[in-house]
């Protein structure tokens, strides 16, 4: 399965919509029930407005009704494997598990296997509520 996200996460990359950057990034999310939702950057005039890959596939996944998910691949072309940026990182940890696999790559096979918790370890998260807190 790993491999077949990481081949999914590079075609996606092919989709990127990325005229700033010139830099498109592939994703490719499991979910629990053995979909795949793939997703790439998408870029605006108003560059803060730019949804990269990771968030793309999982925002596809949620809005189709998917809320438990397994791995989530990444690639772009870059020396080593892709590193995803913070706003990314803190959209996992919402919506994944802190044990969620994320296979990190690049378009040269380089392959970083790694966890959600170790991407953003002790960050903030709904089960840090107390109970009855609206905010
Ligand atoms: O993990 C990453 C890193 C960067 N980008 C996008 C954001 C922007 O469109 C471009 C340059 O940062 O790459 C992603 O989609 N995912
Ligand atoms: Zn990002």
């Amino acid at each position: 399965m790993k491999d077949r996200l990481i081949k999914e996460a590079i075609a996606a990359r092919e989709r990127a919509y990325v005229p700033y950057s010139g830099f498109p990034v592939g994703a490719a999310l499991l979910t629990e029930d053995g979909k795949v939702f793939t997703g790439c950057n998408v870029e605006n005039a108003s560059y803060g407005l730019t949804n990269c890959a990771e968030r793309t596939a999982l925002f596809k996944a949620v809005s189709e009704g998917k809320k438990k998910f397994v791995a989530i691949a990444v690639t772009a072309d870059t020396k080593g494997p892709v590193s995803p940026c913070g706003a990314c990182r803190q959209v996992m940890v919402e919506l994944c598990t802190p044990g969620t696999k994320v296979y990190l790559s690049n378009l040269n096979g380089d392959v970083k296997e790694t966890t959600v918790e170790k991407l953003l370890p002790g960050a903030f998260h709904k089960e840090d509520l107390n109970e009855g807190d609206r905010f």
